[in-house]
Order: C-alpha cells, then structure tokens, then sequence
C-alpha cells in the first residue's frame, strides 16, 4: 500500500490520531453551532493520560459523505480511533450506521449493546440509536494498520454517558462506558498504548497486557 502525502507522523509513539466527525444538518449548515466536536474533545482531554491529536470534521447527514470522510481520517491521514456523533436514529436523514459499516473491515456489536445498556438508563428512546462500531483495515498487511471506528448519538450530552458510563450520585461506576475497552482494542490493533484517568475511565487491559511503568 502507498502511504498517503496527508499522512499525520506521529509526534511520540504513543500518541493517539484521534478523528472526530460531527455529523449533522443543521449544525454543518450552520443553523445551530455545533456542539458535537466541542464535547468530544472536552471528554477525551479529561479521560487521557497519553497524548492525542484530533482530526475534526463536521458534516451533513450523507451517507456518501460519511464514507468518504471515514476513509479520508483511516486510510489517508491514519487515524487510529474515529468517533462519529449524530445521525443514528430512525429519521430518513440518520445514515451514520449505513455509511459506518460500507466502509467496515469487521463489525464490532459489543460496542452498540453497551451503549444502549447505558443510555437506556438515562432515556428510554436509547433503543432507538441503531449505533454501530466497526473496524477498518487500511490494507492487506498488519503493518499498514487499522482504525477503531465507532457511532456515538448526537445529543451532546450523550457523548460523556456513552463514553465514560452511569455512575451513582457518590461517583460510584453502575454500568461502565464504551470507553473502557477502547484502549486494548487499540493495542490490539498494533496502535498506540492509550493511558486513562482512572477517576474518569478505568481501562481494561489483560494483566498480560498492562505495559510496566518505565
Ligand atoms: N452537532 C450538534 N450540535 C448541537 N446539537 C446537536 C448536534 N447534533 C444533534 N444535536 C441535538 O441533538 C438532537 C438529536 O440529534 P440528531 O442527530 O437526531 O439531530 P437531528 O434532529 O437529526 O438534526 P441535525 O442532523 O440537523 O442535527 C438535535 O435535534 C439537536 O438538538
Ligand atoms: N445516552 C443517550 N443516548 C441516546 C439519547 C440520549 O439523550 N442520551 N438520545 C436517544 C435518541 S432520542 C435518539 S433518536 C437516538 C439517535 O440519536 P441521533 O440520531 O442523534 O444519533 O439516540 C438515543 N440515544
């Protein structure tokens, strides 16, 4: 595989390439402000401990718009994760989960059913997201790497009670968020070792998995 001119260069090791995609009608036409990318990026500053670089992206409900911007931030810049927020519901306009999967290598289901576990603890329209995950290979060889793919709702809020979970009003963990398994998966991968704020996110790794603290 030839490597793309946009490719981003890593500025340490472990630095995730992070693509954010905000889609939505009104906020990509400027009807409201977006608010997507604004609280992603709040959420991830707060939850890691390794260095990250987004790559944002805000765009309309179209699903061949969608496609190509997945594959524009995997195979052309080399993201290694890409949330999605918005357009996943019932509406004749939410194509997020189509756009998602045209461009999958691998389904990953575990991520959709835990985050309508969460989010039907918060509104019972949750069962309505038809949210997906997937996996996109960015060639045929381990080497050329991979993205974590993965739809978020587009309420704002939702972002943080997908992501980091439902906890008890004393901070306590009830049902933990998606993005605890986030960080293996990556390594997983072979992309980079992704740390957490354990008082925001815990992640789960194998202890076979956990690098020693140098
Ligand atoms: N990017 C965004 N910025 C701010 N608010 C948003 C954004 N996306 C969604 N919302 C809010 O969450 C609600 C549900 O999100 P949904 O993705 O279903 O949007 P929608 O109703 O299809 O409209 P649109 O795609 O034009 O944002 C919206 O009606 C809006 O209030
Ligand atoms: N955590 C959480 N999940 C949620 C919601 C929410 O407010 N919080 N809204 C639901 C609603 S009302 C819808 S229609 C679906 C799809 O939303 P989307 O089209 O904005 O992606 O997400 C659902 N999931």
């Amino acid at each position: 595989m030839t490597t793309s001119a946009k490719r981003l260069v890593r500025n340490h090791p472990d630095e995730l390439l992070c693509g954010l995609v905000s889609i939505s009608d009104r906020a990509s036409s400027g009807v409201y402000a977006d608010e997507g990318i604004p609280s992603l990026k709040a959420w991830l500053d707060g939850a890691l401990r390794t260095p990250v670089r987004y790559v944002e992206r805000l765009i309309a409900d179209d699903a061949p718009a969608i496609s190509a911007t997945l594959t524009e931030l995997c195979d052309e810049l080399g993201c290694d994760l890409i949330l999605t927020t918005g357009g996943t519901g019932p509406a004749r306009r939410d194509v997020t989960p189509e756009a998602t999967l045209a461009v999958a290598s691998k389904e990953m289901p575990g991520f959709g059913e835990q985050m309508r576990q969460i989010s039907l603890r918060f509104v019972p329209t949750a069962i309505l997201s038809r949210q997906v995950a997937v996996i996109r290979e960015r060639g045929t060889s381990a080497a050329d790497g991979a993205a974590l793919i993965i739809n978020l709702p587009g309420q704002p809020k939702a972002i943080r009670e997908t992501l980091e979970g439902l906890r008890e009003a004393d901070g306590k963990l009830v049902v933990p968020g998606i993005f605890a398994a986030v960080p293996y998966c990556i390594q997983l991968l072979e992309g980079p070792y992704v740390e957490t704020d354990e008082t925001v996110c815990k992640a789960f790794r194998p202890k076979t998995a956990i690098r020693p603290a140098s």
